[in-house]
C-alpha cells in the first residue's frame, strides 16, 4: 500500500472520529483532542483515545463506538486502539493552596454518624484504584479514625526532614487521625489543634502522584467539619446518608455546608440500602427504602448509586481486608466500582466546566 493511500486513510480516521460523541461532555472526540499518535502504515491503523480519567465507565463504550465509526473508512486492514487516561485536575478553587501531586480531592461525609461513611471511603478507594486510578486516603475523622483498622495498616507513616510518608495498604497511602494519638486515648482537639494537624497533612505529606484523593470528613455538619471543608482543597463532596426520612434533613445539611464553602456535590450515595437474607433470600429494607434517591432528586444533585446492608461489608471492614479485595467479584464490589465510576464521571466533567478540556490543558494536566 502506498503512503498516500494510507494517508487518506489517515483522514477518513480523524473525519469518522471527529463523528464519535464522547458521551459525558458531548462533544466529539477529535474537538475534545482524545485522539493521540494515530498511525497508518499498509492500511494498520493504530491510535490512542486519552481519556479524562482511568476510571472512566465509559471505556469500552466509547472503544466500540470508535471502532463502528471506523467501519465506514475504506482501506483499513486492522485497528489497534490503546485506551489511556491522563486525569484532568480540580486546579486549586477558591484560593486555597493545591496539595503536592494530587489532581482531585474527593470529601466523602455524612450529616450523622454511624452510615458508613468510612466503609464507604474505604470501599470507594479502592474501587478507583481497581479502575486504574492512583489513590490515597486522608482520615480527617477527628471522632473515630478507623481507616487504618479497616484497610489493615499497622505502621505508622515515617517522618524525614519534616517530610511525612504515609504508610501503604494496597498501594493506598494513608494518614490519620489515628496515627496522631496512641491507640485507645481519647483524641480531643481544639479548633487551632486541628487546623495544625489538617494543615500538615495537606502541606507536609509526600502523597506521591495521585489522581484522587480520597477525605474521610468527620460525621456532621458542626464548625469542626465546616472548617476542615474550608482547609482541605475539595475537588467535590460525595454525601453518604441511609433510605430513611431523614436523609433528605440530612443530605440538606451537608449540602448547605458544602455549598457555604462553594464546594460542588458530587453526589448522594444511599448505604445500608436493604437486606437480602442469605439464608431464606427474603429482602428486607431494614432502614426504609429509597431516601437516599429522593434527597438527590429533591436537592438537585446525582444520585451515585446504593449498597446494600451485608454481613460480608461490615466482616470486610473488620478484617482489614475491604470486600472489593476480600470478594473482587461479587455483585457488592461490582456496586462499589459502579459509583467509583460515576464520581470519577462527574469529576471530569466538573473539571472541564472549571477549565475547559483542550489538548493543551491534557497536555498540562499530566
Ligand atoms: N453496607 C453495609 N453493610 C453492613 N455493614 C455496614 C455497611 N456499611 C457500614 N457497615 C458497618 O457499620 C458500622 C459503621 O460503619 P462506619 O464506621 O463506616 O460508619 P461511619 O458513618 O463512618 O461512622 P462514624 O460516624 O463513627 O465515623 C461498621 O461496623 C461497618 O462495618
Amino acid at each position: 500500500m502506498s503512503q498516500s493511500e494510507d494517508k487518506t486513510i489517515a483522514e477518513g480516521v480523524m473525519k469518522a472520529l471527529g463523528r464519535v460523541i464522547e458521551p459525558d461532555f458531548k462533544k466529539d472526540l477529535v474537538t475534545l483532542g482524545m485522539i493521540e499518535d494515530l498511525i497508518v502504515k499498509d492500511g494498520n491503523v493504530v491510535f490512542t483515545v486519552i481519556l479524562t480519567t482511568p476510571a472512566c465507565p465509559l471505556k469500552e463504550e466509547i472503544k466500540k463506538a470508535c471502532l463502528s465509526a471506523l467501519s465506514s473508512v475504506a482501506g483499513i486492514a486492522s485497528v489497534d486502539i490503546r485506551m489511556t487516561a491522563r486525569t484532568t485536575g480540580g486546579g486549586a478553587r477558591e484560593g486555597k493552596a493545591a496539595i503536592d501531586g494530587v489532581k482531585n480531592v474527593i470529601a466523602v461525609s455524612s450529616g450523622k454518624g454511624g452510615v458508613g461513611k468510612s466503609t464507604t471511603a474505604v470501599n470507594l478507594s479502592i474501587a478507583l484504584s481497581r479502575l486504574g486510578a492512583r489513590v490515597g486516603i486522608l482520615d480527617s475523622d477527628v471522632y473515630g479514625p478507623n481507616i487504618p483498622m479497616m484497610l489493615g495498616v499497622s505502621t505508622l507513616p515515617k517522618q524525614i526532614n519534616n517530610r511525612w510518608f504515609p504508610p501503604k495498604m494496597h498501594d493506598i497511602p494513608v494518614m490519620s487521625m489515628a496515627f496522631m494519638a496512641p491507640p485507645g486515648a481519647p483524641l480531643i482537639w481544639r479548633g487551632p489543634m486541628l487546623h495544625g494537624i489538617i494543615t500538615q497533612f495537606i502541606r507536609d505529606v509526600e502523597w506521591g502522584e495521585l489522581d484522587y484523593l480520597v477525605v474521610d470528613m468527620p460525621p456532621g455538619t458542626g464548625d469542626a467539619q465546616l472548617s476542615l471543608a474550608q482547609l482541605v482543597p475539595v475537588t467535590g463532596a460525595v454525601i453518604v446518608t441511609t433510605p430513611q426520612e431523614v436523609a433528605l434533613s440530612d443530605s440538606r445539611r451537608g449540602l448547605a455546608m458544602f455549598q457555604k464553602v462553594n464546594v460542588p456535590i458530587l453526589g448522594i450515595v444511599e448505604n445500608m440500602s436493604s437486606f437480602h437474607c442469605p439464608h431464606c433470600h427474603h429482602e428486607t429494607p431494614i432502614f426504609s427504602t429509597g431516601g437516599g434517591e429522593h434527597a438527590a432528586a429533591e436537592l438537585k444533585v446525582p444520585f451515585l448509586g446504593r449498597i446494600p446492608i451485608d454481613l460480608a461489608i461490615r466482616e470486610a471492614g473488620d478484617s482489614g481486608r475491604p470486600i472489593g479485595l476480600a470478594h473482587p467479584e461479587s455483585p457488592l464490589s461490582e456496586a462499589y466500582l459502579k459509583i467509583a465510576g460515576n464520581i470519577a464521571s462527574r469529576i471530569s466533567i466538573l473539571n472541564s466546566e472549571f477549565q475547559p478540556i483542550t489538548l493543551g490543558n491534557l497536555a498540562q494536566a499530566t
